[in-house]
């Protein structure tokens, strides 16, 4: 890291930045998440709104990976999540779950050994890559997101609302499950203690008042009547000229300290969230609810 500090070229003027949408090496292409560059910004856009950007665990490995991607680039400096449509993710997809519960791909030796593969891992994977990203978070929320998604939209450094109409909904005692992604130590964070068991508790979703009072949303960009896309573009023009004249490394070098903050009490959550949930996954109980609410008998509250 050291050695890019005072590298000049990464002063970057807006106006010269480029669209590179320059192929990457070393990762798969994944169908619902594509990514690009544009100078100083590495974009994360989930692309399957056709089920409002459910994701499967591959996906959200590959999530993971996107984000390792970005911290290897010496040119990036902000890594901005972006979606389509009118959510910006509805979580973890249950036809997936469904795909999990019948794994046969591997003759496992115990549910607790299949759901530690198919779940633990994974959960703990991409949270890391969340928890320990070292370039500034950007989360550009077209719609609410739900889950573990939501759980993601957390661990952002800064997000920006594209109207009044988006919430965060952690659904987890609706489907048996525990705080997962972080959501132990980031909803108290930015919420306040009680605030988030009021919503953790009772399934209820953080909307956009209370969004704003707590400062989660550093902008709405109140675009109501806007495309997903036109908010997308919007916001990159703005955080273009928003850059302008920036010594970039000093961005990474507050990430940093801001990071230090918490990034202990959320490494030690990361592990106790999944291992704790882990028995919930082998007694079977969130099987059931995903069941039921994909066959839409089990709705959420909103
Ligand atoms: C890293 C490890 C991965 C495993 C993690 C496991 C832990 C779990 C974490 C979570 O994320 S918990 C949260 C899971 N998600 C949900 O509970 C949301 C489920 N969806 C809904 O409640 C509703 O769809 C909605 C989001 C409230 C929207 O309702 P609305 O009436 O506006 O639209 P729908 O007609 O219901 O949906 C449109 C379309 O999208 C499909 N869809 C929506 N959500 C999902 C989903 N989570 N998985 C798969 N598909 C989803 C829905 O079925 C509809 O499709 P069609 O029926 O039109 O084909």
């Amino acid at each position: 890291m050291d050695e890019e500090i005072g590298r000049p070229r990464l002063v970057v003027q807006t106006n010269s930045i480029a669209e590179t949408d320059k192929e990457m090496p070393g990762i798969r292409k994944n169908e619902k998440i594509s990514y690009r560059t544009v100078g100083p910004f590495f974009i994360i856009q989930l692309v399957k709104p056709g089920n409002l950007n459910a994701l499967e665990g591959e996906d959200y490995i590959y999530l993971g990976e996107l984000l390792e991607l970005a911290d290897k680039d010496p040119h990036v400096y902000f890594t901005v999540l972006q979606s389509s449509g009118r959510f910006f993710s509805s979580g973890a997809d249950f036809k997936g779950i469904a795909k999990a519960q019948g794994d046969s791909s591997i003759e496992y030796a115990s549910e607790t050994s299949k759901w530690l593969s198919n779940f633990v891992a994974r959960n703990v994977y991409v949270t890391d890559a969340f928890i320990k990203h070292s370039k500034v978070l950007i989360c550009c929320l077209n719609g609410p997101a739900i889950g573990m998604s939501a759980a993601l939209v957390a661990l952002c450094d800064i997000v920006y609302s594209m109207n009044d109409k988006v919430y965060l909904l952690y659904p987890f005692a609706n489907l048996g499950l525990v705080t997962e992604g972080g959501t132990t130590v980031s909803l108290p964070l930015k919420f306040g203690v009680n605030t988030a068991y009021e919503h953790l508790m009772f399934n209820k979703p953080f909307k956009y008042d209370t969004l704003c009072e707590s400062g989660f949303i550093s902008k709405n960009f109140n675009m109501p009547s806007a495309s997903s896309e036109e908010f997308n573009t919007t916001v990159l023009e703005e955080l273009g000229r928003k850059v302008e004249g920036l010594y970039l490394p000093s961005c990474l070098g507050m990430k940093k300290l801001l990071q230090s903050n918490h990034i202990d009490s959320l490494n030690k959550i990361n592990s106790m969230e999944v291992n704790e949930s882990l028995k919930y996954w082998v007694d079977g109980e969130p099987l059931r609810r995903f069941s039921q609410l994909g066959s839409k008998q089990r709705k959420h509250r909103l």
